[in-house]
């Protein structure tokens, strides 16, 4: 177990692991117990990451009967009762993988993280997202897209834009692109995401760095002339209720990592270039390499 440095900020199993693969960036992945050979040995070693993982005693019985009861789970951990503040169901168990995210950035060459974009409806989100994700896909780099309209479809059908079902969808499209960071994937997140609060708890679901907050910074004026929808042509008729930047607040970033802002109609504002200027950004954080 020496060499491993556990980041403690993250309430999760993730640790660096630095100087693996020769690589001086810290990788990120699941801390790989040896699979216990006994119960008693499970609880040693369960008991022996309490000081980076708290875990409850009740829990550490329970991880041992599981595993004598259920030898595939041999290699699964308690996870933390509390994650991100809430109260998780008991005998809920987290199951390792053998395979874990650095051998799949390894794999893709490049390392997963969350590109996420915000800004009012109109201001360019899901064009910026679809010129990054083809720059991207021409320099061989494997992205996907989550946008709020398209999830709205499916996963987040049930969801209005009242502020609690606004949060909710954050909130989940927050998890899934955790999920695509862990598949070491680029995952774009376009959504109009108004509170930061919200944007603030999909950040803290990622180790430091990996959430990469993109403001479009495009005045009301200007995304109301574009208007592609007609909706805020409705909103300023009072037909559509609740529109943001209208009748509903927009929070824009106080500190994000890149601010595409609208100077006018010229080359420097174009799509490609504003995906460019994000490129730039992941390639000075090494995320473009395995
Ligand atoms: N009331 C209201 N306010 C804002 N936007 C509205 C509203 N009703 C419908 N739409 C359309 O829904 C798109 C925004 O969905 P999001 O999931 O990105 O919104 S949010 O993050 O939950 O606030 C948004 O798409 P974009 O224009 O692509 O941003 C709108 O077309
Ligand atoms: N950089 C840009 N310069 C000029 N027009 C743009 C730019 N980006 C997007 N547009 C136009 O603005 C409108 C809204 O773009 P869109 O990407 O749908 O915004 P959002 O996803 O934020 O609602 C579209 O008609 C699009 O062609």
């Amino acid at each position: 177990m020496e060499g491993l440095a556990i980041r403690a900020s993250r309430p999760s199993f993730l640790c660096s692991l630095p100087g693996l693969g020769g690589n001086s960036q810290p990788r990120y992945g699941f801390l790989r117990l040896p699979a216990p050979s006994n119960a008693a040995e499970n609880t040693k070693l369960v008991a022996n990451s309490a000081s980076f993982h708290p875990i409850s005693a009740v829990n550490v019985s329970a991880q041992a009967s599981l595993t004598a009861d259920f030898p595939a789970l041999s290699e699964t951990k308690v996870k933390d009762e509390r994650i991100n503040g809430e109260e998780k169901p008991e005998n809920i168990v987290w199951h390792e993988s053998s395979i874990c995210r650095c051998d799949r950035q390894q794999l893709l060459q490049q390392k997963g993280c969350v590109i996420w974009i915000t800004g009012l409806s109109g201001s360019g989100k899901s064009t910026v997202a679809c010129a990054l994700s083809k720059a991207l896909f021409e320099r061989g780099k494997l992205t996907y897209t989550l946008d709020g309209d398209n999830v709205r479809h499916g996963l987040n059908r049930d969801l209005t834009f009242k502020a609690e079902d606004r949060t909710e969808n954050i909130r989940r499209i927050g998890e899934v692109a955790k999920l695509f960071a862990d598949v070491g994937v680029i995952c774009i997140a376009s959504l109009i995401s108004p509170y930061r609060i919200d944007r603030a708890a999909c950040r803290s679901l990622l180790p430091e760095g990996d959430f990469v907050e993109v403001f479009m910074d495009v005045p009301l004026s200007v995304c109301e002339s574009r208007d592609p929808k007609g909706l805020y042509k409705l909103a300023r008729a009072g037909k559509i209720k609740g529109f943001t930047g209208i009748d509903d607040p927009y929070e824009a970033p106080l500190n994000c990592e890149v601010v595409l802002k609208h100077t006018g109609d010229d080359d420097s504002c174009s799509p490609r270039q504003m995906a460019e200027n994000i490129i730039s950004y992941l390639q000075s954080k090494g995320y473009l390499e395995g």
